[in-house]
């Protein structure tokens, strides 16, 4: 497993070990030990979702107010422009976002620890995100910033309007958002 450093310092990329034969491969797509003693990584995972969407769906950015959750996402099928955006008021790297391309091809994951805005926007014909997170869903405290925010200015590859969920077309700007200290 491979650790690999994003422009935002605890935010990384994880290239697992693929092992492929005649049969096909396989991978640990996560090991709790490994992520701990090989990256460096605490987390504990309570949940996991997955998630199916069609080209130019883009979901996000979300974020728990309440029990806020870091995420390890990866793609199971398809492709997807996976986006984290840091809104710790006290970091240094306030409202920055990094954005890397994740596929069951690739086979990479990005880890986002709590305290990050999450999206992404599919960009094969179908894309089925999985994702673990280290807290609940908190219906009453999941939150949206706006996904084309002009302070954020993400660089989302898209060249159509996205489809969007009535909630994600009402996000809020990162200016006025509720965020974390
Ligand atoms: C997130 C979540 C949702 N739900 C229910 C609530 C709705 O009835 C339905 C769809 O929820 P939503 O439209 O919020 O799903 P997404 O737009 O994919 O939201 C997710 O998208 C971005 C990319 C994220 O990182 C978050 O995990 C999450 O906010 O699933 C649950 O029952 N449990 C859950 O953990």
């Amino acid at each position: 497993m491979k650790l690999i450093s994003t422009e935002i310092s605890d935010v990384y990329l994880i290239e697992p070990q693929v092992f492929t034969d005649s049969r096909g491969f396989f991978f640990e797509s996560y090991n709790q030990q490994k992520f701990t003693d090989e990256l460096g990584i605490t987390a504990d995972f309570v949940q996991d979702n997955h998630s199916a969407s069609q080209k130019n769906v883009l979901r996000g950015l979300h974020y728990q107010i309440i029990q806020p959750q870091g995420k390890l996402v990866r793609v199971v099928v398809g492709t997807i422009f996976d986006v984290a955006v840091d809104i710790r008021k006290s970091s240094p790297t306030f409202g920055q976002w990094i954005g890397y391309e994740l596929s069951a091809e690739n086979k990479r994951q990005l880890w986002i620890p709590a305290g990050f805005a999450h999206g992404f926007l599919v960009i094969s014909q179908v894309a089925e995100v999985i994702y673990k997170t280290t807290d609940y869903y908190a219906p009453g405290g999941d939150r949206t910033i706006l996904w084309n925010d002009p302070d954020l200015a993400i660089d989302w590859p898209i060249k159509e309007p996205p489809i969007l969920s009535a909630k994600d077309t009402n996000g809020q700007p990162l200016k006025s958002a509720q965020i974390y200290e």
